[in-house]
């Protein structure tokens, strides 16, 4: 069976299911998928406050003011941040007020204190008289209460992932705590006979294990720890009793290597008895082979190639959608951009083609990018797809890329 990638990765999510949600307090929350809209508690502001370091004042008493005609007003008190008080301000009088303090009813401009003169030769602030020697309009260095946001707005959609910036709106806005869904229990296990740990001595035929790095930590850039990373030798029958265990307390697993038509291709050969597992060829260029579907023991399996090029690029088109859309992601793909093509290269015509490229931003051309693998022969490059930094997406038809060309990039950076 082939199929294009879209197709395989809308067969993926038509069967993977929304994870449980869970109540977290915001302390805990970075990196969650929201479950529900979260609303500011209040406004923000909350009220209306200083910008400035400065002087609350009427603006009428300062209309006239310049430095050559200073308006005198009267110091008659001193709101700092935290400060509860409202001092009433009549019509000729100013009080201190410091950045964030809520402005007093009275006031409706604030003055910053490098537009003052001060009475005192060893401050820049006046004790009893203030010289203010500019004049301000009426709502000047006032931030006004919920010009940020209104109260009961909704700051954050079901489905938005809390982000630094995020979670500090909520916290700004009272929330706090916020119902998510809980983040996937993923295994990983690198198959194959030949694998050793890196820096382990080699024998001929033996190589450094590198796919259960490269799977986990595309895992924690997700936001999610593996709870188990493996190796298996090539052997069918303890490889599918360890599936099997694993299916019952993991929500996903994922194997690298072992999917090809080889006579010790195990990974196919365990899941050949798996009903909701399909074996299938991809319309893509790497990551051709793939095994994936639900395990009868309730884990859902992404069986990926061990060419360590097809396991990243299949991660990316299949099984980081899935992991997005088990946490209830309202966005499931990547922000595409337009890259020029720096260098000629050959295309796959009939298969999608995700090339690793070097994506960077040129003073003159914008956004260009460059192979970081020979395209020839991407899928065993793993020097090179160390390099890169994303991916050139060229769909099928297209071909070959000539230089100059503009192609679309996704960026995989964290
Ligand atoms: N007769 C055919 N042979 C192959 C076909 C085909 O269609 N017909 N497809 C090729 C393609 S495309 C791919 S992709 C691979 C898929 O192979 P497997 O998933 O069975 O992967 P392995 O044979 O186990 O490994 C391939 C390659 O990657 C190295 N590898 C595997 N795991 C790791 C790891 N954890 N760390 C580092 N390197 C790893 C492994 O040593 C092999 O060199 O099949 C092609 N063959
Ligand atoms: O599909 Mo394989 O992943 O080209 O190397």
């Amino acid at each position: 069976m082939r199929v294009t990638a879209e197709e395989h990765v809308s067969w993926i999510l038509e069967r993977v299911t929304a994870l449980p949600e869970m109540d977290v307090a915001i302390g805990d929350a970075h990196g969650y998928t929201l479950a529900e809209p979260v609303l500011a508690r209040h406004p923000l502001p909350l009220w209306d406050n200083s910008a400035m370091d400065g002087y609350a004042v009427r603006a009428a008493d300062v209309s006239g003011a310049s430095a050559d005609s200073p308006a005198v007003l009267r110091v008659t008190g001193e709101v700092p941040a935290g400060s509860t008080a409202d001092p009433g301000i009549a019509p000729g009088e100013s009080v201190r007020i410091m950045t964030g303090a809520p402005v007093p009813s009275d006031a409706d401009a604030v003055i910053p204190v490098e537009l003052t003169l001060g009475d005192r030769e060893d401050s820049a602030w006046a004790k009893e008289l203030v010289r203010v020697i500019r004049a301000a309009p009426v709502g000047a260095n006032i931030r006004r209460a919920a010009e940020d946001t209104a109260a009961g707005s909704v700051l954050a959609e079901a489905g938005t992932r809390l982000g630094a910036a995020r979670l500090a709106a909520l916290a700004a806005a009272g929330v706090a705590r916020v119902r998510v869904r809980r983040a996937p229990r993923v295994a990983v296990i690198a198959t194959g006979s030949e694998l050793r740990a890196p820096g382990a001595p080699l024998a001929r035929g033996q190589i450094p294990e590198s796919n259960s790095l490269l799977i986990s930590g595309l895992l924690r850039e997700l936001g999610i720890d593996a709870v188990e990373v493996r190796h298996s030798a090539d052997e069918a029958v303890p490889l599918a009793a360890e599936l099997s265990t694993l299916a019952e307390r993991c929500d996903v697993i994922i194997t690298t290597g072992g999917v090809g038509p080889g006579t010790h291709d195990v990974v196919r050969i365990a899941l050949e008895r798996e009903p909701e597992v399909r074996a299938l060829r991809v319309a893509v260029r790497p990551g051709q082979p793939q095994c994936a579907g639900r395990l009868a023991g309730g884990a859902f399996i992404f069986a990926l190639p061990g060419n360590p090029v097809s396991a990243a690029v299949s991660f990316e088109l299949f099984v980081r959608p899935a992991l997005l859309a088990m946490q209830g992601r309202a966005e499931l793909g990547r922000v595409v951009h337009q890259a020029s093509a720096e260098t000629d290269w050959r295309g796959t015509e009939d298969r999608l083609q995700v090339l690793p490229v070097i994506v960077r931003s040129s003073a003159d051309a914008g956004l260009v990018c460059v192979p970081a693998v020979n395209p020839r022969g991407v899928s065993h490059a793993v020097g090179g797809h160390g390099a890169s930094n994303g991916y050139a997406m060229i769909g099928i038809g297209r071909g070959d890329v000539t230089a100059g060309e503009t192609v679309p990039v996704v960026l995989v950076t964290p």
